[in-house]
């Protein structure tokens, strides 16, 4: 059994695999790493690998600890990828994007592919279909731009995720949620009709946090997964297995 591990920005989310199979799943904050990792570990013994990708502060030294009962591999620039890499900066791009770009690679063999993560960031990442990495986009999360809108003036209440019942807001509140809401909807949207436009044959991933919620409101009809970086993790890892 595999223990996968994402560090994200916010917080962190872990997952059990046995083979391809999701055994569970785990969300939990980052002060409560160590104890946690430790009660997964307990309750599957089986676990002999953990795998881990952080984009946060957590460092590969939190880990170490775990080394006397699993073998840990934290994901790096340096593993090997089953995509050529043509961004500008590839020393730069993030892990978790990298590791999202490995999964629809592996899982989505042969076709142009698109991952949209919907997380503390927004992040859009390209794989082409010959395996080569385009790059992609960087935005505010939901909430984030929440956030951003009541740091940010001196007026505007911070309010959380909520849906938005028309695009004309009658209210500062109405007004917030459908600038929000709709504003990244009608962005992912026109991302995705840009892709659609550009390659006729490609698959559209939606993952991330707010990724069910999004994927109910967009007017493409694409395939939400939750779960996608944890299930790519898992395939990244296996990959560089078989290919060390
Ligand atoms: N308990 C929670 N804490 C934080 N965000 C949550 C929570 N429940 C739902 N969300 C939603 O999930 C989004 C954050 O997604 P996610 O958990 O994937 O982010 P993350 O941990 O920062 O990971 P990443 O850095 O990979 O994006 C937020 O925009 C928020 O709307
Ligand atoms: C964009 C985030 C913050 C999303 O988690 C992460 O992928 C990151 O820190 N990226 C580095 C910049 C880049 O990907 O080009
Ligand atoms: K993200």
């Amino acid at each position: 059994m595999i223990l996968t591990v994402d560090v994200g920005n916010t917080r962190i989310k872990a997952a059990v695999f046995e083979g391809d199979t999701c055994v569970e799943g785990f969300v939990f904050d980052k002060t409560e790493l160590g104890k946690c990792i430790e009660n997964i570990l307990e309750k599957f013994e089986t676990i002999s690998h953990l795998v881990v990708s952080s984009v946060g502060d957590v460092e590969r030294q939190s880990f170490l600890a775990f080394e006397t009962e699993v073998t840990v591999h934290f994901v790096s620039h340096e593993d090997i990828f089953p995509f050529s890499n043509n961004y500008g900066t590839p020393k730069t791009l993030g892990i978790d994007r990298m590791v999202l770009a490995a999964g629809a690679t592996l899982l989505y063999p042969n076709q142009n592919r698109l991952v949209i993560d919907a997380g503390t960031c927004v992040t859009y990442d390209f794989v082409d279909e010959n395996n080569v990495y385009q790059g992609g986009a960087i935005a505010p999360g939901l909430r984030l731009r929440y956030e951003s809108l009541h740091q940010f003036t001196a007026k505007l209440p911070l309010l959380t995720l909520e849906s938005s019942e028309s695009y004309v807001g009658k209210s500062t509140v109405q007004s917030i949620h459908s600038g929000v809401v709709n504003g990244l909807v009608y962005e992912i949207d026109g991302f995705i009709d840009e892709y659609k436009a550009a390659c006729k044959n490609i698959i559209i991933i939606l993952t991330g946090g707010d990724a069910d919620f999004l994927a109910k409101r967009l007017k493409n009809t694409i395939f939400a997964n939750s779960n996608f970086l944890l299930e790519s993790l898992n395939q990244t890892y296996q990959y560089k297995i078989n290919n060390d």
